[in-house]
């Protein structure tokens, strides 16, 4: 695998994920893999989960890391063609992903949306410029419009926690005070759509997800009938796609609790991708409860790194 941005650079998910439930299981026995080899982890972007899990799963499989906060640490980037660079920017990505490519084996990339202009962010123009210019195997940390690594931990979740052969799983829209990217919403969609689940979307009107990721979802504007029976709901914010960007008030109800699950999901498990704001996008009680899994979830974003960094490896 020379390249991990979506789910349709997995040839095969459900092997993927049974050899991430296998590093579970056996953490250390491929470190000869690693040996010598550095990956370099670039974020233009904060990041908890997404910096220690992959970070771990390279050391588990015997790698060097490199952690560059590119945004604080690095030099003022430029990230455009055919400027003069007679402003703020002192050093263009060309240059600099190439640069990185020369001290990496692997790179992680991690570049959010502006979230102003779609066509821009939906091109994916960073991190494809990264891919083009470093010339080594890149993997995406959380890119404009997906978030793989934390979708196959998803997935990897789902697996290892079901109790039924085909569980329904929901992806319900929570609020939020800012304009978030669509970037992990698009990303479980695709996921999900693609793994052996019953799945459907739910959100309040204006916040339809572009249609390339849904493609097979069972899309509705009502939480309470989309959440009735639930496996598996996914909580997460995200901004409209159309008008891009856009934030509209008055659906603080969309919030999930446990007056919610109890009427009609009793059974369900509660994920979200983290960091999550307690109060505004997901109750404390439900939480703080035990119908969570997000802590149980996010510790597995490290088998799900250390399967995709694997199997880099092994295609060195
Ligand atoms: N990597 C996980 C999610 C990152 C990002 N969340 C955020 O920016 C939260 C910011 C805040 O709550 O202020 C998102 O939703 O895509
Ligand atoms: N879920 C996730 O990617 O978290 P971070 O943004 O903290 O890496």
């Amino acid at each position: 695998m020379k390249l991990f941005s979506s789910v349709n650079d997995v040839k095969d998910v459900p092997a993927l994920v049974a050899r991430a439930l296998q590093l579970k299981q056996n953490p250390y026995a491929h470190q000869h893999l690693g040996k010598n080899k550095t990956l370099s982890l670039v974020f233009l972007n904060p990041s908890l989960r997404t910096r220690m899990s992959t970070q771990k799963a390279a050391l588990n499989l015997g790698m060097n890391v490199i952690v560059l906060n590119i945004d604080k640490e690095g030099w003022a980037l430029e990230l455009r063609d055919n400027v003069i660079m007679n402003g703020t920017t002192v050093e263009h990505i060309r240059e600099a992903a190439g640069v990185m490519g020369e001290y990496s084996d692997i790179i992680g990339v991690r570049s959010f949306p502006g979230l102003k202009d779609r066509e821009e962010d939906y091109s994916e123009s960073i991190f494809n410029k990264f891919v083009e210019f470093c010339k080594v195997p890149v993997v995406s940390l959380e890119s404009a419009t997906r978030h793989p690594l934390q979708s196959l931990a998803d997935l990897v979740t789902i697996e290892e926690l079901k109790t039924k052969a085909r569980p329904k799983v929901v992806l319900t829209w929570a609020p939020h005070i800012k304009a978030l990217p669509q970037a992990v919403p698009n990303s479980f969609a695709e996921w999900m759509c693609k793994a052996d689940v019953d799945f459907t979307i739910a959100h309040p009107a204006g916040y339809e997800l572009c249609a390339d990721f849904t493609n097979g979802a069972t899309i509705t504007h009502n939480q309470d009938e989309a959440i009735k029976d639930a496996d598996f709901i996914y909580v997460k914010n995200w901004s409209a796609y159309e008008p891009y960007g856009a934030v509209t008030g008055g659906n603080e109800g969309w919030m999930l609790t446990n007056a919610k699950l109890d009427a009609v999901a009793p059974n369900a498990k509660v994920m979200h991708c983290l960091p999550v704001r307690r109060d505004l996008e997901l109750s404390s009680e439900i939480l703080d409860g035990p119908k969570s899994v997000v802590i149980h979830e996010a510790g597995n974003r490290v088998w799900a790194a250390q399967a995709v960094l694997k199997q880099m490896l092994e295609t060195l």
